[in-house]
Formats: structure tokens, sequence, C-alpha cells
């Protein structure tokens, strides 16, 4: 063939700019499409050789190289796959790409949304003019009297053809990398970019930097090292699950999310009807609050990496999980806003969604121990699920765990159970099993175990749960008595008990300078337990709600205290007070202020002012009681 000249295309003057402006966020992209051409063109000459149509001529060690040259600023991608006959070039390479750019810019012309543009008009070559000021191809087709050609274009409308003197079945792509390119002029960032696109390619690349100092040994001899391959061919989420050993689970997990942690448990998913889908979805060990947890979904499409999380094909949250999908149906370069609108991801999703809660389910079934040590990890995942996905929620409703103050794992339904004639659908629940230890060791008085709802996620699930179960609700421990105290007992004398809280009630209302003090007098279990707050579920609910939506700026000042000071009247100190009656002595205002701080701090925090006045008190009482001593 002699020289060839020619023109692109009448349109394609205006398609340049737009390859440069496309994908400026994603500019490593073009090794991608370079390397997974590569690939085709591999695969579709093994293709040919099975069906009796390409003879190899003993060129069966399949791979693709890429060469990087910094001095010459050229980076080259070479393989040993099909090739490609200067009809092909002008038909693949001129026309194709060109035709399909004039639809795209008559599609998108106006839109202004141009990251559809490779995937869907065959342009993944030309995404090399991004990078590259000068790109040739030099290729030999496996066809029997095809002659080798060279291809040369700048990236302006014109291109250059002629035969060239390549003699190996296959293809060269040269970029000579300019101003743009200039990043990619590190082995780091090639050999980086490779392994995020291509660690999962079906052949092995291999990455060489030319004239590269070679590496010595301590006497200065030239260690010769076998080149390895930047990717794993057969990665294990293409074999079969039974073929699979845990160990090699936990080595792709490693390898792959470069976390050492041991995934808790992992899902290997394999669908060939009604679409194709594969991949292993892992639970990963987690250590941190709800708000650090960092998963990562790696989709791809027929091993070629595609994009991280993308939530429109997976659920947002399984993007707490890591783990990675290859669905080759899924066009290969996804704009976000045509998956949101296709039914078929929607059907990924369900799929995804469905597998992760059979899996849930069997684990629930089979092995109930296992499935509560992992418990502490994948609730926030779970709670997380469930409150985002109602067909979620339907399918692990039953299995959700509770774990209680008593370290053991129940569901609600084994709780109500094991708490019938005491709680009437009720549970009891604590959201920090410190502040709240006194209220804890008081229900276990009535032989009454809570759970512990202490993680972030736990308010908006409660919430959940009881939407869901409108017939049961949760109770904090420190909201609400009256369960205890139902089954007590007593013939109670009335005028008396009426009278006591008189009196309890004016000597609180003086202590505290209030004029409506709440008082509660019980005879509690407990005979250690003078006093403490209680503040039904509602209040404090809509006083959190309130702090959360006014970002801080929130004073409960504002809103009317519904607290109650319950007094155990069986208690020595409370006993002492009602026994001085309507003597307003030093000792009953100082014990009540006691009894009234101690309740408090079993309760939440006190203020700096009350926190003050309580230990200086506390050290008052002490002086005291050493005065005493001595008088004795
Ligand atoms: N290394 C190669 N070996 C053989 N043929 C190639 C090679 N690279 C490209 N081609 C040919 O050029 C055509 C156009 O490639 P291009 O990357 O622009 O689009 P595509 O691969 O068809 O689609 P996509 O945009 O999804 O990559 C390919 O379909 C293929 O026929």
């Amino acid at each position: 063939m002699s020289k060839e000249k020619g023109n692109l295309s009448i349109h394609s003057e205006n398609i340049f700019p737009i390859i440069k402006k496309w994908l400026y966020s994603d500019h490593d992209i073009f090794i991608r499409e370079l390397i997974s051409n590569s690939c085709d063109a591999i695969t579709k000459v093994k293709r040919l050789n099975s069906l009796g149509e390409a003879d190899l001529d003993g060129n069966t060690d399949f791979k693709v190289k890429v060469i990087l040259d910094e001095t010459e600023k050229t980076l080259k991608f070479i393989d040993n796959g099909i090739g490609m006959t200067d009809e092909e070039v002008k038909k693949y390479i001129n026309q194709i790409a060109f035709s399909g750019a004039e639809d795209f810019l008559k599609t998108y012309k106006d839109k202004g949304d141009v990251d559809q543009i490779i995937g869907h008009f065959g342009l993944g070559f030309y995404s090399a003019f991004m990078v590259a000021d000068v790109v040739e191809i030099n290729t030999f087709s496996y066809k029997q009297d095809a002659a080798a050609v060279k291809w040369r274009c700048d990236g302006g409308t014109e291109f250059e053809m002629e035969n060239s003197d390549r003699s190996d079945r296959g293809t060269e792509i040269t970029l000579y990398l300019g101003e743009q390119g200039k990043d990619f002029l590190s082995e780091y960032t090639i050999r980086s970019t490779i392994e995020k696109y291509c660690s999962f390619m079906p052949y092995p690349i291999y990455l060489e930097v030319a004239n590269k100092e070679p590496e010595k040994d301590k006497d200065g001899n030239i260690v010769i090292t076998e080149p390895e391959a930047l990717n794993d061919v057969l990665p294990l989420y293409l074999k079969q699950p039974n073929s699979c050993t845990d160990e090699e689970y936990k080595d792709f997990y490693r390898k792959t999310f470069k976390d050492f942690q041991e995934p808790l448990f992992w899902i290997h998913l394999n669908m060939d009807y009604p679409f194709n889908l594969k991949g292993i979805l892992y639970f990963p060990k987690l250590n941190t609050e709800f708000d650090t947890i960092e998963g990562r979904i790696k989709l791809y499409n027929s091993q070629v990496f595609v994009a991280d999380n993308i939530k429109e094909v997976i659920p947002e949250f399984l993007l707490l999980l890591k783990g990675v999908i290859d669905c080759p149906d899924l066009p290969l370069n996804v704009s976000r806003s045509f998956l949101q609108n296709d039914g078929f991801t929607r059907k990924i999703s369900d799929y995804i969604t469905k597998k992760v809660a059979d899996k849930l389910n069997s684990l629930f079934k089979s092995d109930r121990e296992g499935f509560e040590k992992f418990w502490d990890d994948i609730s926030p995942f779970v709670k997380y699920g469930l409150i985002k996905d109602n067909k979620f929620y339907e399918k692990v409703e039953s299995i959700i765990l509770y774990k209680t103050t008593e370290e053991k794992y129940v569901t609600v339904e084994e709780y109500l159970e094991k708490h019938t004639g005491k709680l009437d659908k009720q549970v009891y629940y604590v959201s920090d099993p410190v502040q709240q230890a006194q209220y804890i060791r008081m229900i276990k008085e009535y032989d009454i175990e809570a759970v512990i709802l202490d993680h972030s996620i736990d308010t908006a699930f409660l919430s959940h749960i009881e939407m869901k179960k409108q017939d049961i609700s949760f109770k904090r421990v420190d909201s609400n008595i009256s369960e205890l105290m139902k089954d007590i007992d007593e013939t109670i004398d009335e005028e008396t008990a009426t009278k006591e809280k008189e009196l309890l009630t004016k000597i609180f209302n003086k202590i505290l300078k209030k004029e409506d003090s709440k008082i509660q007098l019980e005879n509690l279990k407990s005979e250690d337990l003078a006093g403490m707050i209680i503040l039904p579920e509602e209040s404090r609910r809509m006083q959190e709600m309130m702090k959360q939506y006014s970002m801080g700026g929130f004073n409960p000042g504002m809103m009317p205290s519904e607290e109650t000071l319950v007094l155990n009247k069986k208690h020595p100190l409370i006993q002492y007070i009602l026994g001085q009656g309507d003597k307003e002595t030093e000792m009953t205002d100082l014990i009540a202020q006691q009894v009234y701080d101690l309740a408090v701090l079993s309760h939440k925090p006190l203020s700096p002012e009350a926190m003050t006045s309580f230990i200086k008190r506390s050290n008052e009482i002490m002086k005291q009681m050493i005065a005493e001593n001595q008088t004795m």
C-alpha cells in the first residue's frame, strides 16, 4: 500500500475538543480503553482459532504489554491479538468512531452531558487523544495475506496510513504524550492505573519501563527477575462457589481491598439467568462507629473495572460492605441518570438485596451462635438496610437480634416471651449502659433485662421498628417504672400517702427553688437506692429531636421539664426526712439536696454549678461525720 492520507470525517473537527473535555475528571480511563481493546483482540483471535478459522502460528503466549519510555515520552500498548488489516483500520478506526460521533453530536450537542460518549459510540480508542499529541497504530492481522499497516494521527482531522514492517500478529499502539498527558510519564501512575482498571482483565498485563536501571544485588550483580503480571486473570468470583476455599476468599479480600482484617463472612453471587452477574460481597469487621464505616463495592463489566460504589446498581445500604460485582450486561460507561431509570438495574439491586437477606437468614438458622458472634459487627449494616429498604426489612425482620444487659442476644419475640407477665409488649432499653447502670441494677431486682441500643443508628432504628410493629414500644430504663410497680401488693393508707407526698413535694420545691416538683413515692425493691429521676420516653425523644434539629442551639430550659423524682420509701434517708415531719431542719435540706443530686447523677451528667455544690456538700457531710465521731 502506498502512503495514504485522508480526512477522518467531515464532522471530526468537532470531536477532539469534546474528547479532551470529556473525562477531565477521569483522565486515566484511556488506559482501560486501550488495554480492554487489546484483551478483546486476543479473545477474538482465540475464538477464531477454536473455530478453525485462524492459524496462531505458535504465537499463543497471549498477553498485553505496556511499555513506558520516559525519555521518548511515549507509552505503548502491545498485544498479540487479532490485529487489523488496512481495510479494518479504515473501517473501525477512521469511520466507525466518527459516524458514531456524528450521532453523538446530534444527540448531546446542547445537553452538555458528555459522560456517555465513549462506551456508547465506540470511541474507546480515541480516548488516547486526551493525553497524546500523536497516536500511532502498527498492526498486523491474523489473516493469511494481510499486510501490516501503520496509521498515524496528530489529533487533527487528518491521518496517514502506510504499510509497515511489523511481522508479529497483533497490534501496537503508541501514544506520544503531550502536555496534558505528562502525569502518565510515571511508572507509579501507570502501574496504579492498570491496577485500578485492569486488575481482573482476562490476559496477563505486563508493565515495562524502557532504559530502566537494572536492579542489582549487594555485590553489584544484575538481578534478573521474572516479569510479573499486574492482574489476576481468573478472579475468584468467576469460579464456582463450591470449588472455592475459605482461605481463597480471605486471600482475595486482602488483595482486593488491602484490608488485613479478616472479613466476617461473604456471599458469592453467581447468577446466569435472567441476567449474568457474578461477584463476592464481604461483611467486613467493624471496630468503629457507624459514621466511619467505609465500604467499597467495585463494579466490573466482563472483568473491566467500571466504577466504585455505584448507588444506582447497588442498594445504598450495601455500600457499607466490601465486594466486587461483575455484570457484563451493564453498559461499560454507565451514566448514572441512565441507570437510575433503568428497570434492569433495579432487578440487579433486588437480586443482591435478596441474596444478602438469604445469607443472613441461613446463618441465623444454621449457626445461631456464630450469627450472635457477628451481630455487633453486622447490626449497624442490617439496621441501616432495613430502614432504607422495605423488602430487606421484610426478609430480615424476624432475625434481628438485640443484645441484652446480660450479654445475651435475643429476638424481640424471645425478649417479650422471657418477660411475659412482667412487661406488656414493651421492651426496656438502655442507650448508655454506664450512665444508666443504676436503672439496669434496679430493673434487675425485678428480674427484668434491658436491651442495649447504644449505636448512632439506634434512635432511627427503634422508631422504625415501632412504626412497623405498632403494638411494641421501646422504653428507655429511665423513662417509666409503672411496669415494675404494677404487681406490688400493698395495703396503702391513702391519707398517709397523700400527706407524705405533700411533705416531700414541699421540701423538694424549696431546695429546687420550684413550685411544681413532680414527686412519686414508691416502695422500690432496692434498699440502697434513695431516689431516681424518670423522664417519659416521648418527652425525652422530643427533646433529643429538638436538640438534633436545632443544631446545638436548643436550650432544654425552653421546654417544661417532665422529670419526676421517684423516692424510695424504704430507704433510710427518705424515712428520716419523713420522720422529721414539718420540722424544717438544716439536716433535712442537706439530705434532700444530696438525694436529688445523686438521683440526677444516675440519670445524666450534672451541670458544672450543680457538680460544684454537690462536691462541696459531700465534703461538708464528711467533715460533719468526723466532727460527730470526735465528740463521741
Ligand atoms: N488492539 C486492537 N486490536 C485489534 N482491533 C482493535 C484494537 N483496538 C481497536 N480495535 C478495533 O477498533 C474498533 C474501535 O475501537 P474502539 O475502542 O474505538 O471502540 P470499541 O472497542 O468498538 O468500543 P468501546 O468504546 O466500548 O471500546 C474495535 O471495535 C476493534 O475492531
